[in-house]
């Protein structure tokens, strides 16, 4: 993908170092256990959630962004008390053998695995099962298709997946054979509404920023814009300038423009401009896997490039004649990772968000949201389920398990639940547990106590005049 030095560090290694600091932070805040509000009935009793590990997760990246994007999971399934396998994208494959060399040599072994069947300890290269070794708690698998197809044979207790939503199907397939729940963070056509009212050159300078890093291989890249047809030569002339601003005369040699993962998806994204209006750029070189920042507009909705996720620099504009027809084109199509809009009126932002559905969005930016720590990233929908990043990423990777703390006083409370059922229970549990009480339960609920306090008393006075 050709990240220069600072591009891998800023996309790549900042985000990981912040969600570090975060989680060092914040775990024992998130892990402690959560008092929750009591009831008439649980008022003496101690009653919270508390997290446990779930056991052990299997994080599978995706190429595009391949450190953040099994690092990031694989903290937050660190801090939640798991051990874990970790499954770079073989199609990254340097990076894959980088993450495989360096896990081990800083992460913690395990003496025995005891829950791992002999048939997952070769895969992991582990060799005789039976023979007690250190072995990696936090163990890396390579490799592609074959490998995690047989991966995903085995039992974990959570699969995060990253990647296309086809594949998406094949891990949740293989994940339900053993009841495994799963995270999916997949993909999809993020809109991006550019309205009348709004400054052109900041909306633009954004959408330029977020659409091309990473040659537009970014899951929350705008994927499409949608703006009224007496905008859009606007639009087009401020992302040129703004491409210059940014890459220069000659993109191809900026440092900071990159190029497509392999021929594959070259070709795939190539094809992707057959018959359309090029308004800027098209120029590509299969040698080098670059494709030129382009634009293209007058889009029609039922062309090619308006069916899949186009994951490459090619930003197509659709014209629509108002916000209602936006959320229309919206709302027609699966539910998006991200969704933007741009716009100087908060009510029409607002009534963007309210009427459509996407994993996340930002308004009068594109990107931003992923990098806000206490918001949760993930889909909805075809564009994936579940979420993680900081807290969310505790929480996904724990259970939570419900937890409650009685002693064995108090009966006459219990007596409330036992048999033989009476309307005179129902009513004085309707008024304990809902607070709608009448007098006479009032007055029930009141002898009822004197009456437990009573033998309460009578108790410890006997007691005492055993001593005495
Ligand atoms: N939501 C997110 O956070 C996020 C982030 C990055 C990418 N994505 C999405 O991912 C897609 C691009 O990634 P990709 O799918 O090309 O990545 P990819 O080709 O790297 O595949 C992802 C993972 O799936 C595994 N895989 C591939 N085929 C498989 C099979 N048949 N069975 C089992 N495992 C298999 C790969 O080994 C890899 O680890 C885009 O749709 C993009 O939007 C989503
Ligand atoms: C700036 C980094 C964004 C990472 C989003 C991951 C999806 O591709």
């Amino acid at each position: 993908m050709g990240f220069s030095g600072p591009n891998a560090y800023s996309h790549e290694i900042l985000g990981v170092l912040g969600e570090l600091a975060l989680t060092m932070e914040k775990l024992p805040s998130w892990a402690a256990p959560q008092p929750v509000k009591k009831n008439l009935l649980t008022l003496r009793d101690e009653a919270y959630i508390g997290y446990e590990p779930l056991g052990v997760v299997l994080v599978i990246g995706a190429w595009n962004y391949p450190f953040v994007l099994v690092m990031q999971p694989l903290i937050g399934a660190i801090a939640a008390g798991n051990a874990v396998v970790v499954k770079p994208s073989e199609v990254s494959e340097n990076t894959a053998r980088l993450v495989a060399e360096l896990l081990p040599q800083y992460l913690d072994k395990v003496s025995v695995a005891p829950c791992w069947t002999p048939g997952f300890s070769v895969l992991l290269g582990w060799g005789d099962p039976d023979t007690p070794a250190l072995q990696d708690l936090y163990a890396v698998i390579t490799g592609g298709v074959p490998e995690t197809t047989e991966l995903l044979t085995q039992r974990f207790d959570h699969i995060l997946y990253t990647g296309n939503t086809a594949v998406g199907r094949i891990v949740m397939a293989a994940a339900a054979k053993h009841l495994t729940p799963v995270t999916l963070e997949l993909g999809g056509k993020s809109p991006c509404y550019i309205d009348k009212d709004c400054d052109l050159a900041v909306a633009c300078r954004r959408i330029t920023w977020g659409k091309y890093m990473n040659c537009g291989q970014t899951c929350i890249a705008p994927d499409y814009i949608l703006c009224d047809p007496s905008i859009q030569s606007k639009v087009v002339e401020n992302i040129k300038a703004t491409l210059k601003e940014f890459y220069g005369e000659d993109v191809k040699s900026s440092p900071d423009y990159g190029r497509i993962i392999n021929q594959r998806h070259f070709k795939r994204v190539k094809s992707l401009l057959e018959g359309q209006k090029i308004a800027h750029g098209g120029e590509t070189d299969e040698a080098s896997c670059f494709i030129a920042p382009t634009i293209l507009t007058d889009v029609s909705p039922e062309s090619k490039v308006m069916e899949e996720e186009i994951f490459g620099p090619v930003l197509p504009i659709v014209t629509v004649r108002s916000v209602e027809e936006a959320i229309e084109f919206i709302n027609l199509r699966e539910k998006p990772l991200a969704l933007y809009v741009f716009s100087n009126k908060k009510q029409l932002i607002r009534r963007v968000i309210a009427e459509t559905s996407s994993g996340g969005m930002t308004a009068n930016d594109v990107i931003m949201h992923s990098v806000v720590p206490d918001l949760p990233f993930g889909g909805v929908g075809h564009s994936g389920m579940g979420a993680y990043h900081g807290r969310f990423s505790f929480e996904t990777f724990s259970h939570r398990r419900a937890c409650l703390i009685k002693d064995l006083r108090w009966e006459v409370l219990s007596k409330l639940r036992y048999p033989p059922g009476s309307m005179e229970m129902v009513h004085l549990a309707k008024c304990l547990l809902l607070k709608q009480c009448n007098k006479s339960t009032v007055a029930q609920f009141i002898s009822a106590l004197l009456a437990g306090l009573k033998a309460v008393v009578a108790k410890v006075s006997f007691g005492s005049l055993l001593t005495l």
